[in-house]
């Protein structure tokens, strides 16, 4: 007779009630814990019912570790938790934000802030498909996407994980988290997590609540807003993704008014679970008790306390994993943390395992491997790129565009450090935590892009540091340069100047003084685009972090598809102006929301 919990013809919630009945205090707590990859051994998975195994930032197998690679390393660990007294599976995360980033091959769509230019909500939706089907095919069921932060000002180093700082463009894009967990079906309980099946992933609305609001842009800094100006602005978007089934949301490293996220009771279980009935899982964000303790110098065991208590259910270690236990052990045997917190926690974990049906099916699908940077997903990310370009500027005189370009020039040349970097157009969370520059992943550079678009009869000269010895060579029809920043993460991206990096006014200048230029800027937010600058170009397009496909980009400039992409974020004219919403600012932006010409327009 197969116990109930293992039955998938019962009810969830009875089979949830007939695993807990069964579990010892040790697996409880066990499965509130979420440990790397790398401390994640055969034993600990197997004797201490290990909720979860993770990759954080960019860990992975080995370098250039293909989806079956992934495959077999996620198998493996599944393998020891299968193998554990009751036998309840992992579910292993990685931050699949935009596609399957980490993983070599995989297509790397643009990342949010380019999405947010789109306004398309069926193309976010398509690229949560793609992007759930390539993270299955590397084994992995749970994905830390999509972030639905409202990005205030972009000093913010994680500017462009936001879709944007309007809070109901943030909610339209967040569509995403249908294509990746499915679409509920009518009358699926509100608040209750939803996977559709094997296709499709958990899900992860983060970071709660108000980590785009922070002041100054300060990365984990605090966001100082009323209750109801937090709940209009950055509440809202988990209001969508929680009627929608979001199987689990993180908290925020960032503080409300002063009060951590991470160990606030009235926002994580009042609001989050009592009021706006989240019934999926809260994960803490990495190492994010051990932040506390370094931020109040309290030891690890008050946080876990404060956290667990708060209504943290599954906590990132994701390390020093004994200590978490032993202390949450201690806390739960005096009494400190009750009993029906730990059941609440436990029952929430396994409520998202038998949704996600990893019960049934706990391994690998071996036969998603094909579609993994598959043409079809190329090209949906190609046709994201095109629609994430917004047109600042066509032409010296508005009678005379200057896009589209001629695709039979004689000669041009394409310029800049980031005309032909692939890595530099991904940006940041791609192939590593932080990003880098170079050949990083399978993809198409605008170079790559610019030289398949052009006549055969075209020259096509690639300077990425032009100097004036670059002109003597003859006349240039006109010059494509690529300028930017480079890729960067968290805090590590906070910056109170933007100004495009690598001197890329400079460069740009040297090359518009003596020829026509388009510039394009790839960037995660606005950057700094002072008037005699301005003035010299003949067309500018921000382009964002398009990812892998820069054809995306010649698609556009070359006239075979329409510009249609609107600015995400506020275009300021001097950082000085920052926050451009804050009421004692003059709302006089270089470029206003929502702007973007089209190459028809003047
Ligand atoms: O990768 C897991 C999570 C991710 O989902 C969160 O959005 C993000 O805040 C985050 N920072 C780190 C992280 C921070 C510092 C060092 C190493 C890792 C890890 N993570």
């Amino acid at each position: 007779m197969i116990c109930v919990y293992r039955n998938p013809d019962e009810p969830i919630e009875a089979r949830i009630k007939d695993l807990i009945s069964r579990m010892t205090i040790k697996e409880k707590i066990g499965q509130m814990t979420q440990i790397d990859r790398s401390v994640a051994t055969p034993s600990a998975l197997k004797d201490l019912s290990i909720g979860s195994v993770l990759s954080g930032g960019g860990s992975k197998p080995f370098e250039k570790a293909t989806s079956s690679d992934w495959a077999d390393m996620v198998d493996g660990f599944q393998k020891a938790a299968l193998e554990s007294r009751l036998g309840i599976p992992i579910f292993y995360g990685v931050d699949a934000v935009h596609g399957n980033n980490t993983v070599y091959g995989a297509t790397v769509f643009p990342h949010n802030v380019g999405l947010g230019a789109t306004r398309d909500a069926d193309l976010a939706q398509r690229i949560g498909v793609a992007t759930a089907l390539e993270v299955r095919a590397s084994g992995v069921q749970y994905a830390f996407a999509p972030c639905i932060a409202v990005c205030k000002d972009p000093r913010w180093g994680r500017c462009y994980e936001s879709f944007s700082e309007d809070t109901e463009t943030v909610r339209k894009m967040a569509s995403i988290l249908i294509g990746l967990q499915g679409q509920p079906p009518e009358g699926h309980p509100k608040g209750y997590p939803f996977v559709a099946g094997r296709n499709n992933v958990m899900a992860c609305a983060k970071h709660f609540v108000g980590d785009g609001g922070t002041n100054k842009g300060e990365n984990e800094g605090d966001t100082v807003l009323s209750f109801d100006d937090l709940e209009r602005i950055h509440v809202a978007p988990y209001l969508d993704c929680i009627s929608q089934g979001v199987c689990t949301i993180m908290a925020s490293y960032s503080t409300w008014n002063g009060r951590r996220l991470h160990s606030d009771h009235f926002l994580l279980t009042e609001i989050l679970k009592d009021r706006l009935g989240f019934k999926g899982m809260v994960i803490s964000d990495w190492e994010a008790l051990d932040r506390l303790v370094n931020i109040y110098g309290l030891n690890y065991r008050d946080y876990v306390l404060s956290t667990i208590n708060a209504g943290i259910d599954m906590v990132m270690v994701p390390f020093n994993y004994e200590l978490f236990l032993e202390d949450l052990m201690y806390l739960v045997e005096s009494g400190e943390i009750p009993m029906a917190r730990i059941d609440d926690a436990v029952e929430r974990i396994l409520r998202v395992k038998f949704a996600a049906g990893l019960f049934e099916y706990p391994l690998s699908d071996r036969s998603l491997l094909d579609i993994v940077g598959c043409k079809l997903h190329r090209e949906l990310a190609r046709e994201a790129v095109r629609k994430s370009l917004v047109l600042l500027k066509n032409g010296k005189d508005p009678k005379k565009p200057f896009l589209p370009l001629e695709r039979n020039a004689k000669r041009i040349l394409v310029a800049g450090t980031h005309a032909d970097d692939l890595g530099y157009q991904c940006g940041g969370w791609t192939a590593t935590w932080a990003g880098t520059s170079g050949r990083i992943t399978i993809g198409t550079t605008i170079l790559d892009a610019i030289k398949e678009a052009v006549g055969s009869e075209t020259e096509v000269v690639h300077e990425p540091n032009p100097t004036p010895d670059t002109f003597a060579g003859g006349d240039f029809s006109f010059a494509i340069v690529a300028v930017g920043e480079p890729p960067y993460v968290e805090s590590g991206g906070d910056n109170s100047e933007l100004t495009i990096p690598f001197n890329g006014a400079e460069v740009v200048s040297l090359v518009a003084d003596r020829i026509p230029t388009l510039m394009i800027l790839i960037s995660g937010r606005p950057l700094v685009l002072e008037p005699w600058f301005l003035e010299k170009l003949d067309a500018l397009v921000a382009a964002w972090l398009p990812g892998s496909e820069g054809r995306g980009i010649t698609d556009v400039i070359f006239g075979d598809y329409e510009f249609q992409g609107r600015l995400p974020m506020t275009w300021f004219k001097r950082v000085e102006q920052l926050p451009l919403h804050a009421e004692e600012n003059l709302e006089d932006p270089l470029f206003p929301f929502g702007f973007g010409l089209t190459s028809n327009t003047k």
